[in-house]
């Protein structure tokens, strides 16, 4: 049976990765692969109640910092895990890298205390491949603006997104195996087949 592929998508909000992960769905079911696409938080019925909170309900750093992984436990115990298992390509968006970015970076968490709670929750677990959508925070809230009412995230100003951003380069550059970095202030073509050329490079899929 192939072995299933655990793949993550990060980026500040606005980034684009929405738009193009179920582009690359459509990419892999055409070569025959079983896709699983999700999210973070969320995933399961558990997951999308605690994303509810996170998302809409006033909270301290370390309260949020629990309550996303908890939706991440529930989320790779029941559906993560038992897809790889099944031979499937998981695309999720946002996982743990999210998490040391905006409730590290962002709000200042203790980084120690979130690699504690992502080796429990986690157990070896990472992505096999993290795509980070990069560009300048501009000009994502120009693009979030653009669309739709903001969270309590995307109503952060443009600091918070200035350290997400950092927060993000922090673990790429702890784990450059894993990451690929993308140019997601270029066309929506252009980031797509810049896309594509990570894709192929790592391939067979
Ligand atoms: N490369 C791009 N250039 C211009 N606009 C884009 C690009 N990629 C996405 N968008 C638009 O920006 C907005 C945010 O994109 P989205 O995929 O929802 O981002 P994310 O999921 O990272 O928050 C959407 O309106 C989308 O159509
Ligand atoms: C996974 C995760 C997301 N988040 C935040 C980042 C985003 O602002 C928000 C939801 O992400 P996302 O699904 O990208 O939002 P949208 O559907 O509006 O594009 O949750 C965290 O703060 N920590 C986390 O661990």
């Amino acid at each position: 049976m192939t072995a299933g592929r655990f793949l993550s998508f990060e980026g500040i909000d606005g980034a684009g990765k929405s738009s193009h992960i179920e582009w690359l769905a459509g990419w892999l079911r055409e070569r025959g692969r079983e896709v699983l696409v999700t999210r973070e938080p969320g995933g399961t019925e558990l997951a999308e109640r605690l994303r509810e909170l996170v998302l809409h309900q006033p909270m301290d750093a370390l309260t949020e910092a629990l309550l996303v992984f908890a939706a991440r436990r529930d989320h790779l115990a029941t559906r993560i895990e038992p897809a790889l298992a099944a031979g499937a390509v998981v695309l999720c968006d946002r996982f743990t890298d999210a998490t040391f970015a905006y409730q590290g970076a962002g709000r200042g968490f203790d980084l120690g205390v979130l690699a504690t709670l992502e080796t429990w929750v986690q157990q070896g677990r990472q992505p096999d491949l993290t795509v980070w959508f990069d560009l300048p925070t501009a000009v994502a809230a120009a693009r979030r603006a653009a669309v739709r009412a903001p969270d309590r995230f995307e109503s952060q100003d443009e600091a918070f997104f200035e350290r997400v951003r950092s927060g993000y380069a922090r673990r790429a550059a702890a784990d450059p195996g894993r990451f690929v970095i993308l140019d997601a202030a270029a066309t929506p073509d252009a980031v797509r087949a810049q896309l594509e050329a990570a894709l192929e490079s790592r391939g067979p899929w």
